[in-house]
């Protein structure tokens, strides 16, 4: 279980992106947090993997207090907490293999590590691991020959080859086409439950957010302005998060670029 308690980060300039956000995310639970550009959604996935040093309050995983971490105490941590990122951050030169197993890499020694030997049960978990998000056989391709949605599904299983505690996913679905973005929310969601694992997504698209998340958090500058199910979001709630116009305008944005695509799959 994650604990989030009066989330406070102010920047050095004397930026407040978090004012006091609080949240509980319970085991297996998803929650997409969206909210305006600037909201601090970034800010509130990157102080719990301590990118980003908040200013107070508190943050447990499993009853631990994270923000007191120092050093080595902080590099355990993170390796307890597999991140999924907007442009997948693979190893593009090695293969889809080597790229999971990098998932290991903080756990195995230096040397092994170089050497690229792993141990044979970590081999044979990432064998699994293709296979469940849909890569079995491609193990030896070379990341820079996959489409988008296979990076992140490389991505995805790296992620959880550490055996995460907690899933932090940001943004994971900006750089891929509509219907592939859909199939990549579905797994991550999937997974989450599967393996019993709390998952916070950082994600622009509220289409997404309310189609797959079981709780929706909308951040308005810095605040929780809403914590919810996707069945709660209605026009009020979008535009307490949002502000008047602009929730309508987003969702004409993707609507357009769903059709867009459409057309473009058409032609070719
Ligand atoms: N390193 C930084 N130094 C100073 N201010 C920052 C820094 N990073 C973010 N901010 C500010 O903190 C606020 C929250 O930013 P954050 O990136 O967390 O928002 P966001 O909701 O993720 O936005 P977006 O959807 O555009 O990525 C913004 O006003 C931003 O300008």
């Amino acid at each position: 279980m994650l604990e989030i308690n009066d989330l406070v980060k102010t920047y050095p300039d004397g930026q407040q992106a978090l004012r006091g956000c609080s949240l509980t995310v319970p085991a297996a639970e998803v929650v997409a947090i969206i909210g305006p550009s600037g909201a601090g959604k970034s800010t509130f996935i990157r102080c719990i993997n301590r990118l980003v040093t908040p200013t107070g309050g508190s943050i447990r995983l499993d009853g631990e207090e994270l923000t007191t971490h120092r050093e080595r105490r902080l590099r355990e941590t993170r390796r307890q907490i597999g991140m999924i990122f907007q442009e997948f951050n693979l190893i593009e030169r090695l293969t889809v293999m080597e790229n999971v197993l990098a998932g290991r890499l903080g756990s195995v020694g230096f040397l092994q590590a170089f050497l690229r030997r792993f141990p044979a049960q970590d081999v044979e978990r990432a064998f699994e691991l293709l296979e469940r998000v849909g890569l079995g056989g491609y193990e030896n391709s070379r990341a820079d020959a996959l489409s988008g949605g296979q990076r992140q599904r490389v991505g995805i299983a790296r992620a959880l080859m550490q055996e995460p505690r907690l899933l932090l996913v940001d943004e994971p679905t900006s750089s891929l086409d509509p219907k592939v973005a859909r199939s990549i929310m579905a797994l991550i969601c999937e997974l989450a439950g599967e393996r019993r694992i709390p998952a916070l997504i950082n994600i622009h698209d509220v289409g997404l957010a309310l189609g797959f998340a079981q709780r929706v958090v909308g951040l308005n500058a810095g605040s929780v302005v809403f914590d919810g199910p996707p069945s709660a979001v209605d026009e009020a709630v979008l535009t307490r998060i949002y502000g008047a116009d602009d929730w309508r305008d987003a969702f004409r944005q993707e609507g357009e670029e769903d059709r867009h695509l459409g057309s473009r799959e058409a032609v070719s």
